[in-house]
């Protein structure tokens, strides 16, 4: 690659592709993300928010789905109805909304940044709703790797399509380009007077004078970000349900870590926690586990996730 030549050391975050441009690729390294415009055909996200749409009226029931309602309504009479649906996670047993995780164009992108052997470890749809006066549709900055017990960081990879357009007032994904060459920062739920979200945890204390991007995307675009990328999104001012799906990738060459006595202690605490209560089971279940259970191979071998 002659984006290499002379400078070996600096292609950490991407490997050798013949997809990427070298500027592209060079983005990717020094920000931390890299933004594809219009890769997402309107038809098949038109389908994604359609099956999203059967769920919410609970035409159809996904074994594993995971139907959150933002905390400002968490404790309110339930509806059938997307008003009451700020996020689905967990949709690998869902054919259609999974199609996204296994469409060619998001692999062939992906490949360049974890190689060959893919697999979706994590999914969502998130459907950030109007604000209702407390802030609580904002999402705090934080670096996705908090939530994961697999390494190497580098072989991971998130894709993150907007379903619509997507910009400052309806709340866009927010970036500090070039904070993934950091490590893991604690986190911990912000101070935040209006409630926060269960498990959105945010960075303790980020430099506020680091530069800020607003990615302001529309309908298909899709943003490939590395998880120590610091990243969050604002609150949604507009009366709209401001929708993106999501996708989390690891190699299938990752494993899986331990991580007592590390700063993610707290998160896998939350979630056994949860787990405990929904499934009635005990400590058998790991953290791991939980993982392993969701992960699926999208494209190569599964090795040791
Ligand atoms: C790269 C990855 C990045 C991320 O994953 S970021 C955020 C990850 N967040 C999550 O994984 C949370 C996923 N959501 C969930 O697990 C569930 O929605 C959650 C919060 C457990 C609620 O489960 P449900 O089955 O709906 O249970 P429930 O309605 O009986 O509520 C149980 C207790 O939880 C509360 N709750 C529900 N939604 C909430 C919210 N959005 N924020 C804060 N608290 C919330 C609810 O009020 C109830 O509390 P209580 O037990 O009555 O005191
Ligand atoms: N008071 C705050 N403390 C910590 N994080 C915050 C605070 N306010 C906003 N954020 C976070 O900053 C990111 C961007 O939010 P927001 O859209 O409000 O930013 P902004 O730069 O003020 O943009 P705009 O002016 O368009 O509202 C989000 O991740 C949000 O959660
Ligand atoms: O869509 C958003 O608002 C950001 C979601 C996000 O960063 C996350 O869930 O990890
Ligand atoms: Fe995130
Ligand atoms: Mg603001």
């Amino acid at each position: 690659e002659t984006v290499s030549y002379g400078h070996p050391q600096r292609l950490r975050y991407t490997l050798d592709n013949d997809l990427l441009t070298p500027e592209q690729r060079l983005f990717y390294e020094e920000n931390g993300f890299l933004l594809i415009r219009n890769l997402v055909s309107k038809q098949d996200i038109d389908r994604f928010r359609g099956e999203f749409e059967r769920i919410c009226r609970q035409e159809i029931k996904v074994p594993g789905l995971v139907v959150m309602r933002d905390v400002a309504i968490a404790k309110s009479e339930f509806v059938p109805d997307q008003r009451a649906v700020s996020k689905v996670q967990d949709f690998q047993e869902d054919p259609e909304l999974f199609r996204y995780c296994s469409l060619p164009k998001i692999l062939k992108y992906v490949e360049c940044f974890i190689g060959p052997n893919i697999m979706a470890m994590h999914t969502m749809l998130i459907n950030k709703p109007p604000d209702a006066g407390k802030k609580t549709s904002r999402h705090p900055m934080h670096q996705d790797l908090h939530y994961f017990p697999f390494r190497p960081v580098d072989r991971i990879v998130c894709a993150w399509t907007a379903m619509e357009t997507v910009n400052r007032q309806n709340g866009c994904l927010v970036v500090l380009p070039g904070s993934h060459k950091g490590t893991l920062q604690e986190h911990d739920y912000p101070e935040w007077e209006g409630g926060v979200n269960k498990m959105y945890h945010g960075v303790r204390d980020y430099d506020p004078e680091h530069p800020r991007v607003h990615l302001e995307m529309e309908k298909g675009d899709t943003v490939f970000f590395h998880p120590l990328l610091i990243h969050g999104s604002g609150m949604n001012q507009t009366q709209g349900f401001r929708k993106a799906i999501s996708c989390h990738y690891a190699s299938g060459d990752c494993y899986y870590i331990d991580v007592k006595g590390t700063t993610q202690e707290n998160i896998e605490k939350e979630v056994k926690e949860i787990i405990v209560r929904r499934h009635a089971v005990g400590d058998e279940l790991t953290f791991k586990d939980t993982w392993a259970i969701r992960g699926r191979l999208v494209q190569g071998e599964r090795i040791s996730m």
